[in-house]
């Protein structure tokens, strides 16, 4: 059984405690940028810094970070979106370090997680997210454009999240608006940045932001992924791991060049 498969079973037997509970968070609503805007305007590499305590392929990453510290540096370094994973077994996340990020930035907050029913659309939504994470390959075709609709409906944007080109076709059908390839290999771990190259190759939408997810560790892999097409990229180990999150944040912000090779 694949590890996504294994997530996403664990996530069902989650679901009834979810829809047993309303979400109730502390939170002013506040109006947030748009993180596609944000992305089609760039003139340099746009920066989804994650919140990642663990994960499968790591174990414990930086478990006991404070969630609010580490959003605060990402803000103040240029991120121009936080990411916080809220799924609890498998990453050690949870909704209240979404909710305690979001009250303390400004910029677009992405509920970083598997989900596979409205239920967590909802609570991603009241704990603050101005973004979800919606998995092509965790969903149907059916599932992926009702839960793309329900969230568009709720106000909030849409990262939609590809690993291949019959996955990114899958995405372009429902008109999804922010897609990002992930280079990570869910069935064996190994991190492949020309996983990026593969699917930009594969469109030319320039209404599509397009980002590239997983295995940045310096601004030669940011300025690699840039040059395969990409407005923005998501980052969570590297950060994490940093002791100069500041610069390190920085430097992945590589210039974008008009007409970079795809
Ligand atoms: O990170 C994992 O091990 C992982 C395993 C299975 C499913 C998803 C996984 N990661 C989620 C992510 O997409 C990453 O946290 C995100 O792209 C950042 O990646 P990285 O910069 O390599 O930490």
């Amino acid at each position: 059984m694949t590890i996504l498969n294994q997530i996403l079973d664990h996530k069902k037997t989650e679901l009834e405690k979810l829809k047993g509970q309303t979400p109730l968070f502390n939170l002013d609503k506040k109006k947030r940028p748009s993180l596609y805007d944000t992305l089609i305007h760039a003139d340099h590499l746009q920066v989804i810094a994650e919140m990642k305590r663990a994960s499968p392929s790591k174990g414990d990453i930086a478990a006991y970070v404070n969630p609010v510290e580490q959003a605060s540096h990402y803000e103040s370094a240029g991120a121009a979106c936080i990411s916080v994973l809220t799924e609890t077994k498998y990453f050690k996340g949870s909704y209240e370090d979404l909710n305690a990020v979001a009250k303390a930035v400004v910029i677009p907050v992405l509920c970083k997680d598997f989900i596979i029913d409205e239920v967590q659309i909802d609570y991603a939504k009241a704990a603050g997210a101005s973004v979800i994470l919606l998995i092509v390959a965790a969903l149907s075709d059916e599932e992926l454009a009702r839960l793309h609709t329900y969230a568009t409906n709720h106000d909030l944007e849409v990262l939609v999240e590809v690993h291949d080109t019959e996955e990114l076709e899958r995405a372009l059908a429902i008109n999804a608006r922010i897609i990002g390839v992930n280079n990570r290999n869910l069935k064996t771990f190994e991190v492949d940045l020309k996983q990026t190259k593969t699917v930009a190759r594969a469109f030319n939408r320039p209404d599509v932001a397009f980002i590239s997810e997983s295995g940045i560790w310096n601004e030669a892999d940011a300025a690699l992924v840039a040059s395969y097409g990409a407005k923005g990229i998501l980052v969570g180990e590297s950060l994490m791991r940093s002791n100069n999150i500041i610069a390190a944040l920085q430097a992945l912000q590589v210039e974008l060049k008009a007409g970079e090779v795809r």
